[in-house]
């Protein structure tokens, strides 16, 4: 058997205990054989974790990884007029190769931050899928697809080929890859295309996925032209059952929280960029404690402006106890939990957790610093002092992804340049 042990490291529970102990991974199968201190067989490779904390790995339940690409392009303004003005003009000019080489780029800095796992909305999907296969992450991929301002033709040729690609790409890469069909948002798609796709979906047991309740400016209209709120709304619609996963809901009232939690939709709690874009404070811990399934993603990065799922934690705990106005609201455990195993419930992918049988995604956490001393308390280490360029070693799926910072995927220095020079060639043809 093909194994890997990861020896000498502290590991994180699912309790959020910590204990000292060794990891053990059958890469054959990619899931973890054993984690203890009296692990007997020998192992193919191994991984030095000594002074550092084993945790499962990070879960970013919503990106667009190729925005990479328009990080710093478009800053300092709220969400409509960024995406008008700004996002939307400059996505008309992206390419095919654009959008991988963006992909590749985003890899490679979750890789370096502990995420082994992502869900991605964006086009190009193809690109994307071949980018992900090779870079050894897991991940939920889907095709985007908006129709305002399209005839009836191309809008429903934008949510076919959101239906499309969830049907050809589900279960790529030896299973790591699962789609899910993604209608942009409740308000930039129309209402027969939102039935549809959601029915369709559902057919093959497909999730839908969608932008709702960011801003207030999204919420208004939807109330005032349906008499009903947009959650309600997406009842109606068919998009709200226990695979389905939304992103923001920023403005959720309580029967809304409610309806989350009697169906089982996951929420995807994006704390930088509502911040940035000045989009709201999500009702995180009233949501907990209603039982709704929580993660947490760093939506693209132009709105963030970093993959790093460490920020989003502290993040997401600070404005959290802003919004609940309780300094013990959004606890350190909670935003572990919703990074990790909260993130991977949402997005329905496996991982989030280490225990025997699971997928071995595991991020090797260097204690050895200062902002890291003295380890009163590790899980509040991880929540309120980590960061991304802490983690020394990233696994997924039993693969080793980065050594000791070294990414083996990717090469990093070549991706970074073909990112400076697609942005070049970008910036000439807008
Ligand atoms: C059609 S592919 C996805 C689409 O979403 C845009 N986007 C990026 N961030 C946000 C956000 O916070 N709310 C809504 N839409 C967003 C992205 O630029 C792509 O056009
Ligand atoms: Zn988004």
């Amino acid at each position: 058997m093909d194994t890997l042990r990861i020896e000498g490291g502290q590991v994180l529970r699912p309790d959020m205990t910590v204990e000292r102990a060794d990891v053990l991974v059958d890469r054959d199968d990619g899931t973890i054989l054993d984690i203890g201190t009296d692990l007997d067989a020998d192992a193919s490779e191994t991984l030095d974790a000594d002074g550092c904390l084993v945790m499962p790995g990070l879960v970013n339940a919503h990106c667009h990884v190729s925005m990479t690409l328009l990080r710093g392009y478009a800053d300092d303004k709220e969400l409509d007029a960024w995406l008008r003005e700004d996002i939307w003009p400059a996505e008309a000019a992206l390419t095919a190769d654009d959008i991988r080489v963006g992909a590749e780029l985003g890899l490679v800095e979750m890789i370096r931050s502990g995420t082994t796992t992502f869900a991605d909305m964006y086009f190009d999907v193809p690109e994307i899928v071949d980018a992900v296969e090779n870079a050894g992450l897991r991940a939920r991929l889907g095709h985007g697809s908006v129709t305002i301002g399209k005839d009836n033709d191309d809008a429903w040729d934008d949510i076919e080929e959101s239906i499309e690609i969830a049907r050809e790409f589900d279960g790529a890469a030896d299973g790591r890859i699962r789609t899910a069909v993604m209608p942009h948002s409740l308000t930039t798609v129309g209402e027969e295309y939102l039935r549809e796709a959601a029915a369709e979906a559902h057919e093959d047991d497909i999730p839908v996925h969608y932008h709702a309740n960011e801003t207030t400016d999204e919420v208004d209209p939807i109330v005032e032209e349906r008499d009903e709120r947009p959650l309600s709304y997406a009842k109606d619609l068919g998009m709200l059952t226990e695979r389905d996963f939304i992103a923001h809901g920023v403005h959720v009232d309580d029967e809304e929280i409610a309806l989350l939690a009697e169906t089982g939709t996951g929420v995807v709690h994006c704390p930088a960029s509502n911040m940035k874009l000045a989009s709201g404070m999500a009702p995180v811990q009233d949501m907990l404690d209603a039982g709704v399934t929580v993660g947490i993603g760093t939506d693209g990065a132009a709105s963030n402006n970093d993959l790093d799922m460490f920020d989003e934690m502290r993040d997401a705990a600070m404005i959290g106890k802003l919004a609940a106005d309780d300094a013990s609201a959004v606890a350190a455990e909670d935003v572990v939990r919703m990074g990790t195993a909260g993130s991977a419930e949402a997005i329905g992918l496996p991982g989030g957790a280490l225990e025997v049988g699971g997928v071995a995604d595991i991020a090797v956490v260097d204690l050895d610093a200062p902002h890291l001393t003295p380890a009163n308390d590790l899980v509040s280490h991880l929540a309120y002092a980590a960061r991304g360029s802490d983690v020394r070693h990233t696994v997924c799926d039993g693969q080793v992804l980065m050594r000791d910072r070294e990414v083996l995927t990717l090469d990093q220095a070549a991706v970074m340049q073909r990112a400076r020079d697609a942005v070049a060639a970008l910036r000439d043809r807008i």
